[in-house]
């Protein structure tokens, strides 16, 4: 898909399209649409995350909730959004063995009850091993830094999702 076509969708296309760049955040596509033309991908990524970064700490706490657990149930039960369940299952954490399962739940529960919402890390970019890692170090960090690093990787989330629907290289972005 090119940026003309994505500068030619009417409001309701645009957000079939790109309303879960943010995961179950149709809202921020919307938010985004009134701000058409884009120049390209970059132009359009830096949209999307200036309305993230333009919103009070409330609604971006509330974009961390809406993020699924890693390995969590919804991942057993297959009730996933079709890009989570592509992004856990090529990372690997299908594959879990009831041992890891167990110790990524623990550390999943342990950082929700210190942060109030999920841990959250781009799973593409990782594996479960180094996962259990990153889990176990940010779980120690301050809250308004854990904030900041997650809202990170959100976004580096919604670049990967946006590159693949612009079918783009995201190392040139
Ligand atoms: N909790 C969390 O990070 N969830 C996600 N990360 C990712 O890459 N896909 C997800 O569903």
């Amino acid at each position: 898909m090119d940026i003309e076509k994505v500068n030619s969708m009417d409001f309701g296309e645009f957000v079939d399209v790109f309303g879960n760049v943010i995961e179950r955040c149709p809202l921020i596509a919307a938010a985004v649409w009134s701000q058409r033309p884009f120049l390209d991908l970059e132009d359009l990524q830096k949209h999307f995350f200036a309305v993230i970064d333009a919103l009070p700490q409330s609604g971006q706490e509330g974009i961390l909730r809406c993020h699924p657990d890693l390995a969590g149930r919804e991942l057993q039960q297959g009730t996933l959004t079709a890009e989570s369940q592509r992004e856990q299952s090529g990372a690997g954490l299908t594959c879990l063995g009831a041992d890891e399962r167990l110790r990524l739940a623990e550390l999943n529960a342990q950082y929700r009850a210190r942060f109030g919402f999920p841990f959250i890390l781009a799973a593409r970019l990782s594996d479960p091993a180094a996962m259990q890692r990153e889990l176990a170090r940010r779980l120690l960090c301050p809250p308004a830094q854990e904030l900041r690093t997650a809202l990170g990787e959100v976004k580096k989330i919604g670049g990967l999702r946006l590159a693949d629907l612009l079918c783009a290289d995201p190392a040139k972005l």
